[in-house]
């Protein structure tokens, strides 16, 4: 189990000289060798290696609890089984924060956290315990085929994010968890698809000794489903909209697809389920996944194999919905709600195909009309909603409809009643049914794996915080994960260095005064007060203001790190670097409103689950808007970080993650911004 000859510094701490050079060159060494865990002190560095490698096992797990850390090799078994340890033999609950880029391998990180800490926790453990275990890894399964999508910087690139905390009873064993979202609303990607295969780890699945079917079956899922359980406490809600700043409201870009469930649905049902939710094999039928230009001819000369998912995708798919279904099972849906949980999906993928165009009305105004009616008959049919009623309220063919007065929140409507306005409503529509559907999925999941005895226990929390992201379009969701990544990446690093230092000088320690970016400071330029830029941004929505007068407060702010780029985009330096941000339509999605006769429409619904989702519709309260529910929720999540939480620092060896690369550049900007040589020369 030694790592031997030539094998490079265990512990970065070690390093002499240490410097950014010497410490980015002992990673290298380690990674060659396939090492890619390193020690910064307390905290771990591990280095995605982009393909599967044997570093996990039970029997490994065992050994990590059996002898203390540093007597072995830097792994994630190690921080995980001495987090259970304290939570154990101390009554202490623990916290493993884990970050990192997109694609740096925080949900893997997560995932073998949560296998050692079932092992560990399920040694003794009797059938209940192996039932509460089962039930987690199950969560998982469901939570990834929902909530993640292949973006261009990660195939399964979480689109939530999450804290996990597993209870654990007084004698160790697990009794249940919970999972706490974040985001709320990034479930816009609704009108989003990508391409892709996804892979995901395929290490074996030694936790239950299998005994839940899910771990034998599929070591996939259990791959990222499991590590997101945990912790993902942090935020679910929203799916990845496409960003609707541009003309085509729902467009995907390119080498991404949407949900993975809505692709295992097409794949792995059978013909007579496909009949019964009349829907079609080919995911290119449906436009919210196959995103614009492909297939429909909508924008001449684009491939229609640009986006298409990778060829082995359909086989998977296949089989992870055959895994999806189980999990549901497993987490108590019976076979009516599974099957209103796939009919809201078809209904999704229905309502998405709705188009509608413009029609000469007689009095000479120009009016809307649907382009094909029964595509929203069988949408509706499946649900058990009214096809006229929920037309009309989308604007179509109903010159009398109410244009904006029946807005909740200020609907975007550059042209009231005009068919992209219709399009933009259904678009708006199918986000939040899917925002919705997602939230109940979670409140459903935690009811299930709660523990079954009220009472005070110890928690090992994970947390995956989604990772900073920047890709060629960024608008108000990509501004709400990155504002997300900056915080915890504030409260974990800045607060943990400073409050270092602060306790040598109380104590009158000799040291030397390290230079670390203060994060809290770059947080703050984002939510402190009314003039940051989430404030400016709430102000402006609820003043129904426009995106102008949005980008004239951020240009007063006069901030070095914000920059206001005529005529509708602004720049924020984050941590990780500096994204350009779309202000075109950012005010009016900040309030993520539903058009309030939609929702009665859908509220009135045949199906109860649909009709659950908005029930209340009628009721004439605002919703929270999105970067207020943002700040709430990231906030709350901060504050229940323990003040010194388990770090795993994530990095991303290669872009496009490639195995055996590793992209110095790449790796010094990321331990440069995670300030992980500025931790190792203080803890030297
Ligand atoms: N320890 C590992 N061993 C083998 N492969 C890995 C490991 N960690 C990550 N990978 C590979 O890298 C891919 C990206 O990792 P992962 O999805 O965990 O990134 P992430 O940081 O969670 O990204 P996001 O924030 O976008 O969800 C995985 O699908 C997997 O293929």
């Amino acid at each position: 189990m030694a790592e031997g000859e030539g094998a490079g510094q265990p512990d970065a701490v070690l390093l002499a000289p240490l410097s950014e050079d010497t410490f980015l060159h002992n990673l290298h060494v380690r990674y060659k060798r396939d090492i890619i865990y390193t020690y910064v002190g307390n905290a771990l560095v591990s280095v995605n290696p982009c393909r599967p490698l044997p570093l996990y096992s039970a029997e490994l797990v065992r050994a990590y609890l059996a002898r203390p850390p540093y007597q072995l090799p830097p792994h994630l078994y190690a921080i995980t089984a001495t987090a259970y340890q304290w939570v154990r033999d101390r009554n202490e609950s623990q916290c493993i924060v884990i970050t990192g880029e997109s694609g740096a391998g925080k949900t893997e990180a997560a995932r073998v956290c949560l296998q050692c800490a079932v092992v560990a926790g399920a040694r003794d453990a009797g059938a209940a315990d192996a039932a509460a275990a089962g039930a987690l890894t199950a969560a998982g399964t469901l939570l990834e085929a929902f909530g993640n999508a292949a973006t261009a910087r990660n195939h399964n690139a979480s689109r939530f994010g999450k804290l996990l905390e597993i209870e654990f009873d007084f004698k160790g064993e697990p009794v249940g968890g919970h999972i706490t979202h974040l985001c709320g609303s990034r479930h816009r990607r609704f009108a989003a698809r990508a391409p892709c295969g996804r892979g995901g780890l395929v290490s074996e699945l030694y936790l239950h000794g299998g005994r839940c079917p899910f771990v034998r079956r599929s070591p996939y899922i259990l791959t990222g489903c499991f590590s997101k359980l945990f912790i993902l406490t942090v935020q679910i809600g929203i799916p990845k909209l496409v960003e609707r700043d541009d003309e085509r409201v729902c467009g995907v870009l390119a080498g991404e697809r949407n949900f993975h469930v809505l692709y295992q649905l097409l794949a792995g049902a059978d013909v007579p389920l496909l009949k019964r939710l009349r829907l079609q094999r080919g995911w290119e039928q449906y436009r919210v996944l196959r995103g614009e230009g492909e297939a429909g001819g909508e924008r001449a000369g684009a491939s229609p194999r640009r986006a298409a998912p990778a060829p082995r995708a359909a086989q998977q798919d296949q089989d992870h919905f055959a895994f999806t279904t189980a999990a549901m099972r497993a987490l108590g849906f019976g076979p009516a709600l599974c099957d209103a949980v796939l009919r809201l999906l078809a209904f999704l993928l229905k309502l998405g195909n709705v188009e509608f165009e413009p029609q000469h009305n007689i009095d000479g105004t120009i009016g809307t009309r649907l382009q094909q009616r029964y595509e929203l008959v069988e949408a509706c049919a499946l649900v058990g909603v009214d096809a006229d009623a929920l037309g009309a309220a989308l604007g179509a063919a109903d010159d009398d409809a109410p244009r904006d007065a029946d807005s909740s929140s200020g609907e975007e409507c550059a042209s009231p009643g005009g068919a992209a306005w219709a399009a933009a409503r259904r678009d708006q529509l199918l986000c939040v049914l899917y925002s919705r559907l997602f939230t109940w999925l979670i409140n459903a999941v935690n009811d299930y794996i709660k523990p079954g005895e009220a009472g005070k226990r110890c928690s090992l929390g994970i947390l995956d915080v989604y990772g900073f992201e920047s890709l060629a379009r960024n608008g108000l969701e990509r501004l709400l994960i990155n504002y997300a990544a900056e915080r915890v990446q504030a409260a974990v690093t800045g607060a943990t260095l400073r409050r270092e230092q602060e306790e040598y000088a109380r104590e009158g320690l000799a040291w030397r005064a390290l230079p670390y970016t203060d994060h809290e400071l770059l947080a703050e330029l984002l939510d402190a007060g009314p003039d940051s830029v989430l404030g400016a941004l709430r102000d402006c929505s609820l003043r129904g203001a426009a995106d102008a007068a949005f980008l004239a407060r951020l240009q007063r702010r006069r901030h070095p790190r914000l920059l206001v780029l005529p005529p509708d985009h602004f720049q924020v330096v984050h941590f990780g670097g500096a994204v350009v941000y779309s202000a075109r339509g950012i005010v009016h999605k900040n309030l993520d409103g539903v058009c309030r006769r939609c929702a009665g429409v859908l509220g009135a619904a045949r199906s109860p689950l649909l009709a659950a989702l908005f029930a209340g519709a009628g009721s004439p309260r605002r919703p929270a808007a999105l970067a207020c529910r943002q700040r709430a929720l990231v906030g709350a999540l901060v504050r229940r970080l323990p003040a010194a939480p388990r770090l795993v620092r994530c990095l991303r060896a290669d872009d496009k993650l490639r195995p055996h690369r590793f992209d110095a550049a790449l790796l010094r900007h990321q331990i440069r911004e995670q300030g992980s040589v500025t931790r190792a020369d203080d803890e030297t």
